[in-house]
């Protein structure tokens, strides 16, 4: 094992962001094992989705690292960041992002398409992924055809479905009933222990940050265990 796979799968050192002169967190230290769930909880407005957004590259910061497996994320420009993210990261955001002019079975295929991983193996995994979130019976259906909780479901299918080593949520189960949210968060946490995904969870849902393994709150000063 060289020192890059030896690394945790992410690792955040002194994180700090500001919208202009405004402070939303600073001193953010996080590190997240393979195969290890972390649920973070916080008030409203504290930062926990800018935090998330971060975490994916997918926002910037004014101080401090993050590194995935030991790569340091920061240097990457706009168009190896978005590779980057492409291939390592599943990202379940609180607004679906589902395109309407695709199918289930289209949204969930789209990470595949884009990796060049849309085989008859890909294929399968697109309608394994349907199966675990509930899903199986709508595959041909269009967005507008679906509920808010179907909606998210195949938001969560397309996360997952190319297998990305960093799984980062943002209120998963917001919109769904507690049975449907049992099962959604069994198939984040299955993804993790068994195929040893790291996972960050922001949640405001106890049954969901009480299946993670540790539970950290977030405030203005930085990130805390909870309890
Ligand atoms: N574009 C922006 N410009 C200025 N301030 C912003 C902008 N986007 C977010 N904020 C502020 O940054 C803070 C963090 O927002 P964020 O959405 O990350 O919080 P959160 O903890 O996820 O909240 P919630 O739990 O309500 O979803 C908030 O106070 C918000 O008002």
């Amino acid at each position: 094992m060289n020192a890059l796979d030896s690394a945790p799968l992410l690792q955040v050192e002194g994180l700090a962001r500001h919208y202009g002169t405004q402070p939303v967190f600073s001193h953010v230290d996080l590190r997240v094992q393979r195969g290890e769930f972390v649920a973070i909880v916080g008030d409203s407005g504290v930062g926990k989705s800018t935090l998330l957004n971060c975490l994916a590259g997918l926002d910037h910061w004014d101080a401090g690292r993050i590194a995935h497996a030991g790569v340091d994320i920061g240097p990457m420009d706009e168009a190896r960041r978005a590779l980057w993210r492409r291939a390592h990261v599943g990202f379940v955001f609180q607004a679906f992002h589902v395109l309407p002019q695709l199918t289930v079975a289209q949204n969930v295929a789209l990470p595949l398409m884009l990796l060049g991983m849309h085989d008859a193996q890909g294929e399968a995994q697109v309608q394994e992924m349907l199966a675990a979130v509930g899903l199986a019976g709508l595959h041909e259906r269009l967005p507008e055809q679906l509920s808010g909780g179907q909606l998210q479901r195949v938001a969560i299918a397309r996360a997952l479905v190319h297998r990305p080593p960093l799984l980062l949520a943002d209120e998963p189960t917001g919109n769904l009933d507690p049975d449907t949210a049992a099962r959604v968060m069994d198939v984040l946490t299955r993804q993790t222990r068994e195929r040893g995904a790291a996972l960050v969870l922001v949640t405001h849902a106890l049954a969901a940050a009480q299946r993670a393994d540790r539970v950290l709150r977030l405030t203005a000063q930085g990130m805390q265990p909870l309890g």
